[in-house]
């Protein structure tokens, strides 16, 4: 697959507080034309934890971002695109959210794969430059719960998909980047 610089699928993957976020908005900053944020995470008021992340992160974020907060990133991808480049924080919790509104963390492995196959597909589609931060898992040792395997595999599956359908994919540890593709 060839695009031209604007049309670039970067895909950036990293375990919890890796720097992995921080990454992805260097290289949004970092790109021509305007940006467009879009938070998976729907934030809950009674979380004051998360709340203070949130926080942190628009603290950060240049004041001329665009934010869209949605837990679809199919639709939003699948929508007329504005031009410039459009960064997806975070896989994880889409996809946590995905497996919560189908109830299906006791459930076979593949049970949100329309949903998968949906963001895959719109991730392969999309016309401008798209960066995509994911988490990963998976390291340690195999998790005690059902959940936390079904979750681990989900994932690990997913950014495979993810990183076939990206032109580059890195690997944040540290804060430092390791380019993968
Ligand atoms: N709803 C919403 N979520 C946001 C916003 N800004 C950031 N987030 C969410 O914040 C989450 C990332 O939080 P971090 O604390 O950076 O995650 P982390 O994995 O611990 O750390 P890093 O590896 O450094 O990214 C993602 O799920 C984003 O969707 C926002 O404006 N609105």
């Amino acid at each position: 697959m060839s695009h031209s610089d604007s049309s670039r699928r970067t895909l950036v993957l990293g375990g919890a507080r890796s720097g992995k976020s921080a990454y992805a908005e260097e290289l949004a900053g970092a790109a021509t034309g305007p940006v467009r944020y879009l938070a998976t995470s729907i934030p809950d008021p009674a979380d004051l934890d998360f709340a203070a992340r949130i926080a942190t992160h628009r603290d950060r974020r240049p004041a001329d971002w665009a934010v869209v907060e949605s837990a679809d990133p199919a639709a939003v991808l699948s929508a007329p695109a504005p031009e410039g480049t459009t960064l997806i924080d975070d896989i994880g919790t889409w996809l946590t959210a995905c497996i919560d509104a189908r109830d299906a963390w006791e459930s076979p492995r593949g049970t949100v794969s329309p949903e998968a196959d949906a963001l895959v597909a719109a991730v392969a589609a999309y016309p401008h430059r798209l960066i995509i931060v994911s988490p990963e898992v998976g390291m340690g040792i195999i998790p005690a719960t059902r959940s936390g395997r079904l979750f681990r595999d989900e994932i690990g599956t997913l950014n495979q998909r993810l990183a076939q359908v990206c032109d580059e994919a890195f690997l944040v540890v540290a804060g430092l980047p390791l380019r993968l593709k």
